[in-house]
């Protein structure tokens, strides 16, 4: 089987990278189109794959095509192409629908939202198939995707939800331990911010590794570290009073520029209509 994957940013370079690492599919089987081919020609140097000179090349040769462009790349680049009706284009795009994509091709359609992690080949991928996908295809995808980490299949009512907890995850982990790690050093300036960091960055692996190794829960793993009448219940108060606030607000704006990205990329339909 051949895969294609057209755009080479952060998405597509993991996919790359995770496929490989993993051995679910060889350099060989990958076909890759970017916009800038140096890109791929620095990437390739580690896993040579074969370079399409088209996106329309990469529907051409490829079983299964994964188009890794922005949101609002994603229309414009599928309308000036000729797709193969056999062939499988997923889109791994925020806000793009599955009847955005079955509106631009006649064949089977999927929609997933991958995660830097995978590169590690640990955490999930969301993924919701059109209705001409056949089991035989949604097995091969599971197959790519359960080689990099978990899969789980969601409605597309609410994969936008859990694309915050699974795919902006990693960065948003990140932007909570350096507010953290500013934090302490505001605390004790004699505290170098990058120490800090680096604690932090430990901890939060060696976390992980309980939460899995002991198949702890997160209050099971609360009340190992809470000594009772201690230093961190105190801290966990503060943050029962003021997270939850803070979450709610996180994915009531998250959920409005979804909403914005589908509102913008239904005019691009709209627009196509009108102009045919
Ligand atoms: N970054 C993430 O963690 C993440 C997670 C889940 C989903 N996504 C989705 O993945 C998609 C890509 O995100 P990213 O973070 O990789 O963005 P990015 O900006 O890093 O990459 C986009 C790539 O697409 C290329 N590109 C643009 N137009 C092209 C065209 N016409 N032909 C070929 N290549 C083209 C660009 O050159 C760039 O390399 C987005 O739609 C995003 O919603 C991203
Ligand atoms: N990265 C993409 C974004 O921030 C989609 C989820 C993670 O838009």
């Amino acid at each position: 089987m051949y895969i294609g994957i057209i755009g080479l940013g952060s998405m597509g370079q993991m996919l790359v990278k995770g496929f490989c690492k993993s051995g679910v599919v060889t350099p060989g089987e990958l076909v890759v189109f970017n916009r800038t081919r140096e890109k791929a020609e620095r990437l390739r140097q580690e896993y040579p794959f074969a370079i399409a000179s088209t996106a329309q090349e990469v529907c051409q040769r490829a079983d299964i095509v994964f188009i890794c462009t922005k949101p609002l790349d994603v229309l414009p680049l599928l309308k000036t192409l000729d797709l193969p009706a056999e062939m499988h284009l997923v889109s791994v795009a925020a806000g793009v629908t599955l009847a955005d994509l079955e509106a631009v091709h006649a064949g089977p359609v999927s929609k997933v939202i991958p995660t830097v992690t995978s590169q590690e080949l640990r955490g999930v991928s969301l993924y919701a198939c059109g209705r001409r996908v056949t089991p035989a295809l949604r097995a091969d995808l599971l197959r790519l995707l359960t080689a990099l980490g978990n899969a789980e299949e969601v409605s597309e009512e609410s994969i936008e939800t859990a694309t915050i907890l699974t795919s902006s995850a990693p960065g948003l982990f990140a932007g909570i331990l350096d507010a953290f790690a500013r934090a302490a050093v505001r605390q004790s300036p004699e505290l170098e911010l990058d120490t800090a960091r680096r604690m932090l960055a430990e901890t939060l692996m060696g976390t992980a590794l309980l939460l899995e190794n002991e198949r702890l829960d997160f209050h099971r793993l609360i009340e190992r570290v809470a000594t009772k009448g201690g230093i961190t219940e105190e801290g966990l108060r503060v943050l029962d009073r003021t997270l939850p606030a803070a979450f709610d607000d996180l994915f009531a704006v998250t959920k409005a520029k979804h909403a914005l990205l589908k509102e913008r990329l239904q005019q691009f339909s709209r627009n196509e209509k009108g102009d045919r």
